[in-house]
């Protein structure tokens, strides 16, 4: 671990918020962060074994930018807002942080993680139990307002996490098909998207159903007024991580395309995604597969 002091860490919550919707626009500065730890390996985090375990066999060595700060305090129980660009392992690290924390003596609902749409409830929980394969991690997507009884069904047989849209989460919590009682960490994953869904009223009415003291974490790529009121009203004395845009190496997004492709996405989808990216980074070419794809080819 090296220690640094970082931009951040010696202003007050006021001043990190104000920082916070700057930064990404601003020239110089790469991150922002109220917590001076930089961890440059998993191993140094001192993660359970087979946690450990379960990240090598996903295939990733070293923690990204946003895992290096973000990841141990998360760890630790403490409210984090991670505001990094898509695709610079936030994910990972929620799903991480939540695995960490879990009591596996127990099969009682301990996490919810809130997100914008069924497709990425589907790929959290497809995240969450590779990397908790070795933990024996119960994790159910809730499929859809619709498809209630499956998940009702799901549930019964016993889950750690619980992954859904705010209206899915919702609609499980008031028909008793899950439980608040043990639920002592919530992360809204993509909050920003959230909001833009419409669903920040349907999140405050979930939190009106659990516990006052639980961990919050926020995970967003911009800070809108409405995600700024979100963190203020739930969160108690937040970590603060900022990844500047760019800072997420197109190297690494090699890896984001094998991840797409593995999981059987179209290539409709996978080129959509890497138009995206290229029209961030603006890169000459991306690898994938020991396959060149020409950025033309997308334009
Ligand atoms: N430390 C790492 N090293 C290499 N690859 C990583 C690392 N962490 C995550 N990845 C991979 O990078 C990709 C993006 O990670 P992830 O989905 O966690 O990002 P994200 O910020 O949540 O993106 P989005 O906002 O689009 O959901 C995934 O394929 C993931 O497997």
């Amino acid at each position: 671990m090296a220690g640094i002091a970082p931009v951040g860490s010696q202003l007050d919550a006021r001043e990190c918020d104000a920082k916070m919707t700057e930064l990404p626009n601003a020239d110089g500065e790469d991150f922002l962060t109220s917590n001076d730890e930089v961890y440059d390996s998993f191993e140094s985090m001192g993660l359970q074994e087979n946690l450990l375990r379960g990240i090598y066999a996903y295939g990733v060595e070293k923690p990204s930018p946003v895992q290096q700060r973000g990841l141990v305090p998360f760890c630790k129980g403490l409210d984090v807002i991670q505001q990094a660009q898509s695709g610079s392992g936030k994910t990972a690290t929620l799903c991480l942080g939540i695995l960490q924390q879990l009591d596996y003596n127990a099969v009682d609902c301990q996490a919810l993680v809130l997100v914008p749409s069924p497709e990425l409830a589907r790929k959290t929980e497809r995240v969450m139990h590779s990397l908790g394969n070795y933990l024996g991690v119960k994790v159910c997507a809730c499929e859809g307002c619709d498809r209630v009884p499956e998940d009702q069904g799901n549930f019964s047989h016993g889950v750690h996490v619980v992954v859904g849209t705010p209206d899915c989460v919702f609609d499980m919590l008031r028909r008793q098909s899950l439980s608040p009682d043990y639920v002592k960490t919530v992360v809204l994953n993509q909050a920003d998207e959230m909001i833009s869904r419409g669903f920040k009223n349907k999140i405050y009415d979930i939190f009106q159903l659990l516990a006052p003291k639980i961990q919050v974490g926020v995970f967003l790529a911009t800070m809108p007024p409405e995600a700024l009121e979100i963190t203020r009203k739930l969160m108690n004395k937040p970590v603060r991580i900022l990844v500047k845009l760019g800072e997420f190496t197109p190297e690494r997004e090699e890896m984001k395309l094998e991840t797409l492709s593995g999981l059987s996405q179209t290539d409709e989808a996978a080129m959509c995604w890497l138009d995206k990216r290229c029209r961030l980074w603006k890169p000459k070419n991306i690898i994938t597969k020991g396959k060149l794809v020409n950025k033309k080819i997308l334009d």
